[in-house]
């Protein structure tokens, strides 16, 4: 048995030595969900040595309850920390058994990222972790590590430009959809998801496992859909075919989901709860985000109008969940994948799991064309109309239904989907927030929006009048300045 797979006894390391450190460092990561707010109470749910005691480095894996949200931590411990890991410090704890030592973010630390890959390779238990894989994946040993660059909600390391491992930050009881959705898709044959090869939980008494971790292919030399946009955009090239081509492969995902998993036909009950869930979002956003305010009145009209639809027999099933440009890539081979089948990660667990009606991912990324088209100088609403015509073009070429025939519906999602990206960018990119406040103000003020031709060709940025302001002639408001080019 090797060093590493000797250790793992459940770690006696009380919280108390390391908690005034952690109270500073939690709020300052991109991942911590309460930013913003003084840190509640902490408390340590798990711990786990990943080496055996007194190893160096030392690996300490940990659960924390930060105000009732269960975090995962992977510490380094070291006598002194080399420069190049010297911005990982979170601090020198004075007493207990790091006393003195330099506890740090482990993730970062080559040594600690390929011990991890180590514990992956070999399924077993480790204290309260449990680490399994798909027997039929050979993942080769010593694959060089490095963390994944760039604004994310979890951690991630790429191992050898062969696998990627996403480290879930924010964890609860319950498989993780971007575990189960993934591995359910694989199973069923569809190539459009990277296929989980090997996964971590934690098994805690009395609840379910929850997933911490999961390994899979890294899709090297893909392009990610945003930045692809982002690029045509500035070039001033037409993105239709590739909108298009995501419109089919999100198609085939949702067709393979509702294949392999339970379905459901939502009556006109269930149908007004999932609007007063939208119109009870609208209101906790309204009361967070004070630019929303003026127009939570506007905007809880599509939510009442769905609520009045009475729709009975709405087909829900379960989808990506916080679908948008960014949570796409396109192949070396020129093949477009999906990533990222979490969801959206403010919502609990259990209601990410339930399925929904397909159209709110078609929204996300109905919304995320918007985005694209107004983070360009000058806005580029032909382009974002152009796109979401051909993305839903191309998802009516597959399934044999055009999203927008679902007008209410879509109407309601896009809605609450410009709400949730409000909340967002005001917790974590203030400079953005008035990329969903453009749409807020045109949703609010009832206009629908357009849905330009999806010809190549005849939707180049900035050109010509505003189709995308919806029809304009309806729109009350005047056209929106050009806003201040968010950073990419
Ligand atoms: N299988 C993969 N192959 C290549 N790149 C990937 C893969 N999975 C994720 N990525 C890259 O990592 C980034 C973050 O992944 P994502 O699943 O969105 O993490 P998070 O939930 O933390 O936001 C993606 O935007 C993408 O660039
Ligand atoms: O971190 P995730 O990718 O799971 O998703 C969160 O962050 C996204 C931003 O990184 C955010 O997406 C919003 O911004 C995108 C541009 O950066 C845009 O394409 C999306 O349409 C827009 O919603 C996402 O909402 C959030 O959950």
């Amino acid at each position: 048995m090797s060093e590493a797979a000797s250790a793992g006894t459940t770690s006696t390391t009380g919280l108390s030595p390391l908690e005034p450190m952690l109270r500073d460092w939690l709020p300052l990561q991109r991942w911590f969900a309460g930013k913003g707010r003084r840190i509640g109470r902490l408390r340590m749910i798990s711990a786990a040595d990943l080496l055996p005691p007194g190893s160096s480095p030392g690996l300490v894996h940990l659960l924390l309850d930060v105000d009732g949200d269960c975090y995962q931590l992977l510490l380094g411990v070291r006598p002194a920390l080399p420069p190049a890991l010297a911005p990982a410090l979170i601090g020198r704890p004075e007493q207990g058994p790091y006393a003195g030592q330099c506890v740090y973010e482990g993730l970062g630390d080559p040594r600690l990222a390929a011990l991890l890959l180590e514990r992956l390779r070999a399924p077993g238990t480790l204290g309260p972790l449990r680490f399994d894989r798909d027997p039929m994946a050979l993942i080769p040993a010593a694959l060089t590590p490095r963390p994944l660059s760039g604004e994310q909600t979890n951690s991630s390391l790429i191992y050898g430009d062969s696998y990627i491992l996403k480290v879930f930050r924010r964890v609860g009881p319950g498989v993780n959809p971007d575990l189960e959705l993934p591995r359910a898709l694989a199973a069923a044959g569809c190539a459009r998801v990277p296929a989980p090869v090997a996964w971590y939980e934690a098994v805690l008494a009395g609840g379910e496992p929850l997933t911490l971790g999961v390994l899979q292919p890294y899709l090297r030399g893909s392009d990610d859909g945003w930045q692809l946009a982002l690029g045509r955009l500035r070039s001033g090239d037409d993105f239709t075919a590739e909108a298009h081509a995501l419109g089919r492969a999100t198609a085939e995902v949702h067709s393979a989901l509702a294949a392999a998993l339970p379905t459901v036909a939502l009556g006109p009950e269930q149908t007004a709860r999932l609007a007063s869930g939208m119109t009870a979002r609208l209101a906790a956003t309204a009361r967070e985000v004070p630019a929303l305010r003026p127009y939570e009145a506007g905007l809880r009209g599509a939510f009442d109008a769905l609520a009045a639809s009475r729709g009975a027999g709405v087909p829900a099933q379960r989808i990506h969940g916080d679908l948008h440009l960014g949570q796409t890539l396109r192949t070396a081979d020129g093949i477009w994948a999906l990533i990222d089948f979490e969801g959206e990660p403010a919502r609990p667990l259990a209601d990410r799991r339930r399925p929904e009606p397909a159209v709110r991912d078609i929204a996300g990324m109905l919304r995320s064309f918007d985005y694209a088209a107004r983070s360009h100088r000058p806005f580029a609403p032909a382009w974002a109309d152009a796109c979401r015509t051909a993305f839903c073009e191309g998802y009516a070429r597959t399934t044999g239904r055009d999203p927008r025939e679902d007008r209410v519906l879509l109407r309601a999602y896009e809605t609450d989907k410009a709400v949730y990206e409000a909340r967002y960018e005001s917790r974590h990119r203030p400079d953005w927030l008035h990329v969903p406040m453009a749409a807020i103000r045109r949703l609010a003020a009832g206009s629908d929006r357009g849905f330009g031709r999806a010809q190549p060709g005849t939707a180049s940025p900035g050109a010509g009048p505003a189709p995308g302001e919806g029809f304009p002639s309806l729109s009350p408001h005047p056209r929106p300045q050009p806003p201040r080019r968010p950073h990419t």
